[in-house]
């Protein structure tokens, strides 16, 4: 990566703001908000992820205001993944093909210094599944984000025959000391989300209590989240646990004020992206409801 192009300083001018202390994490949220909404130029976010979430996971990230590309393929990945400001992968709908431009892209991120983010989907679900998750883990990803099941899975290393698939049979609360170790092994943040969302750098642990239930719902909304995870540490690269509590939250908010409107799933879907649209400052200090796990 030729760190002089012009779009890797103007990020760096954007990111001025990294380091900045707030007094409290409402604050912080909405800085975060703020800063992918008002970038001179959005943060850019390549995405490789799986079928079922593309377009909730495009559209969640135009609507916060950052820009996605989902641009998968391994003969891509050496001219794109270094122009763009975080990586987001995610497993859902992993094939042996795919595998393959996932690593790349990873080496590449580290390599240009980018920060990257990974979605353990339905981890244990398989061997091979497992095995690729472990196997991305070893290229530290800037952040981790799964449901419990998917974060127990990863910390205990074996494919569990019980192992349902995408969704969560564990409470969050299930995997804070799996999600402790991980991050601690892996040197990275750990997002375990749930009706308590923890986020973890292996010392500090604070749980974001916003959403709604029918969340859950909504197929990809937690692919959706990791996505927006990856859009606040593109941001801020040198507090990825603020940013990642911070995203959490966000989106969450954008889900309980989705739901005023929405009758349902179907409608929750469309009122969540036009919430994180219009979420305004007033209803983002009140809402933050981040604080630390004992
Ligand atoms: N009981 C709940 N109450 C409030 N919010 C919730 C609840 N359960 C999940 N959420 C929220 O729903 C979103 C998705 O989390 P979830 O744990 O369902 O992800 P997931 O299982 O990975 O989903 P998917 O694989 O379908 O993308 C997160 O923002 C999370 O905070
Ligand atoms: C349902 C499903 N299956 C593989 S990926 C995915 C989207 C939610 O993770
Ligand atoms: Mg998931």
């Amino acid at each position: 990566m030729d760190d002089e192009t012009p779009n890797h300083r103007q990020h760096q001018a954007e990111t001025a703001a990294d380091g900045e202390k707030f007094e409290s994490w409402s604050q912080l949220a909405w800085a975060h908000l703020e800063y992918v909404r008002n970038s001179s130029s959005p943060p850019l976010i390549q995405c490789i992820t799986n079928f079922v979430s593309m377009d909730l996971v495009a559209n969640v990230l135009l609507s916060a205001g950052a820009s996605p590309a989902m641009i998968h393929s391994v003969e891509e990945i050496p001219d794109f993944t270094p122009k763009v400001h975080a990586l987001y992968i995610n497993v859902g709908t992993l094939t042996p093909a795919w595998l393959p431009a996932m690593k790349k892209a990873a080496a590449v991120a580290n390599e240009s210094k980018r920060p990257w983010v990974l979605d353990p989907v339905a981890a244990g679900a398989s061997s091979f599944r497992l095995k690729a998750c472990l196997e991305l883990l070893t290229l530290r990803p800037t952040v981790v984000r799964g449901n419990g099941s998917e974060i127990l899975m990863l910390f205990n290393g074996t494919a569990n025959a019980n192992f349902k698939g995408a969704d969560s049979m564990h409470e969050s609360t299930d995997a804070i000391e799996a999600a402790k170790s991980l991050a601690r092994t892996y040197r990275c943040i750990v997002a375990v989300s749930g009706a308590v969302d923890i986020v973890t750098d292996g010392e500090r642990v604070v749980g974001a209590k916003n959403g709604v239930p029918m969340l859950q719902k909504i197929t990809a909304t937690g692919c959706a989240v990791t996505a927006l995870i990856a859009a606040f540490v593109a941001v801020t690269p040198s507090q990825p646990f603020e940013a990642t509590a911070a995203a959490l939250s966000v989106f969450g908010i954008a889900g309980e004020l989705g739901m005023c409107s929405a009758g349902g799933p179907g409608s929750l879907r469309v009122h969540l992206i036009d919430a994180l649209h219009g979420l305004d400052r007033t209803a983002v200090l009140q809402r933050v409801h981040i604080a630390n796990v004992s």
